[in-house]
């Protein structure tokens, strides 16, 4: 990725934090961008919280949802690393499948570095071949990584190494345990190494920019899919309508209060029930366990308010994608 002007570091939506503008950084400093692909449940996320410390990405489920978002930034003496997360790139079906092709090849063109995640525990199949064909496709370095190196022997390990050898070109092969820690400091030597020369890119300290509401959709659909996600692939989108603070009285020490209003989107009305559930119980369920991490995450009391909708066949009508942020 091309480094600004110094007058687009000064101005604009790109510019450095106003702090950072005269400090100095080391002349080795490295900064750039890295963005991590494989199919879906490749243990991207957890990989991008354990490159991070710290957690900032919600593990599982809907890579439908994300972009072009950094989902967090790494911190070194010598380098920063953003980490723009990508949704599982996958062979287009719909509009919205190839939609996301489209965003991701922009993504791949864009990065200083790609994190290709194959995991260890499974043998790789035609998604991953589908996603290697991609990366040869276009210029940027790629690291090939063996992900949940811990779930499989050292001999199954090796195996896997020498297929993902044998799947292309890479730049570098690695073996990493994101969930143990394994190996993710040398991964992170690794991309900090392919970075360009550069000033830092973000303040140090800022883990991600993600905007709230982005996180809280997150949340939310992560819950909404738990235990039913083979019923509910990629028909539920979650859109956050409103968030709000409830006024206070004077004195009050307890934690802001927020009305926090949601709905959930999905296809047909045969999945409105299954996200509702019996009587409601499964959505008072998904409700209680979403309202946890959004106040966890916003540090404030939360009155959750979900509806579920149908938005019938909303991945493929335009208009909708773009209602509901694609
Ligand atoms: N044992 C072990 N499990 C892991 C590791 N990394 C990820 N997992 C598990 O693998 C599952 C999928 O991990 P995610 O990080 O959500 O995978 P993802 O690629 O982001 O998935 P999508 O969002 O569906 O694309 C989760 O249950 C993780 O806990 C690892 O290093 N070791």
């Amino acid at each position: 990725m091309s480094f600004p002007s110094d007058d687009e570091l000064m101005a604009g939506p790109n510019a450095l934090e106003p702090h950072l503008i005269g400090h100095d950084w080391p002349e080795d400093f490295r900064a750039g961008f890295a963005c991590l692909v494989g199919r879906p449940n490749a243990g991207k996320s957890t990989l991008t919280n354990a490159l991070v410390g710290q957690k900032v990405a919600i593990t599982s489920g809907r890579p439908q949802t994300t972009r072009h978002t950094v989902r967090g930034v790494v911190h070194r003496e010598h380098g920063q690393l953003v980490l723009v997360d990508t949704p599982g790139l996958h062979r287009p079906r719909t509009l919205l499948g190839q939609r996301l092709n489209d965003l991701v090849r922009e993504t791949l063109a864009e990065v200083d570095v790609i994190v290709f995640c194959l995991p260890a525990d499974e043998k790789i199949g035609p998604g991953d071949r589908f996603i290697a064909r991609e990366l040869t496709q276009q210029r940027t370095p790629v690291i090939a990584v063996a992900t949940k190196a811990d779930k499989v022997s050292r001999a199954d390990l090796a195996a896997h190494l020498l297929d993902i050898q044998a799947l292309g070109e890479w730049a570098e092969i690695v073996p990493v345990s994101a969930v143990r820690g394994e190996q993710v400091d040398v991964l992170t030597d690794l991309l900090l190494a392919r970075m360009p020369l550069s000033p830092p890119l973000y303040p140090s300290g800022e883990l991600t920019d993600e905007p709230e509401n982005v996180m809280i959709a997150e949340l939310v659909r992560e819950a909404a899919l738990e235990g039913v996600r083979d019923e509910l692939p990629h028909s539920l989108a979650v859109v956050v309508e409103e968030v709000t603070e409830r006024p206070r009285e004077k004195g009050d020490q307890r934690p802001p209060l927020l009305d926090v209003r949601v709905d959930i989107y999905v296809e047909r009305d045969s999945q409105k029930a299954i996200v509702i559930g019996r009587g409601g119980s499964r959505l008072r369920e998904v409700g209680t366990r979403a309202r946890h991490g959004i106040e966890a995450l916003l540090g404030a009391r939360v009155y959750l308010d979900l509806h579920v909708r149908v938005a019938k066949d909303w991945q493929r009508d335009p208009k909708l994608l773009q209602r509901l942020g694609f």
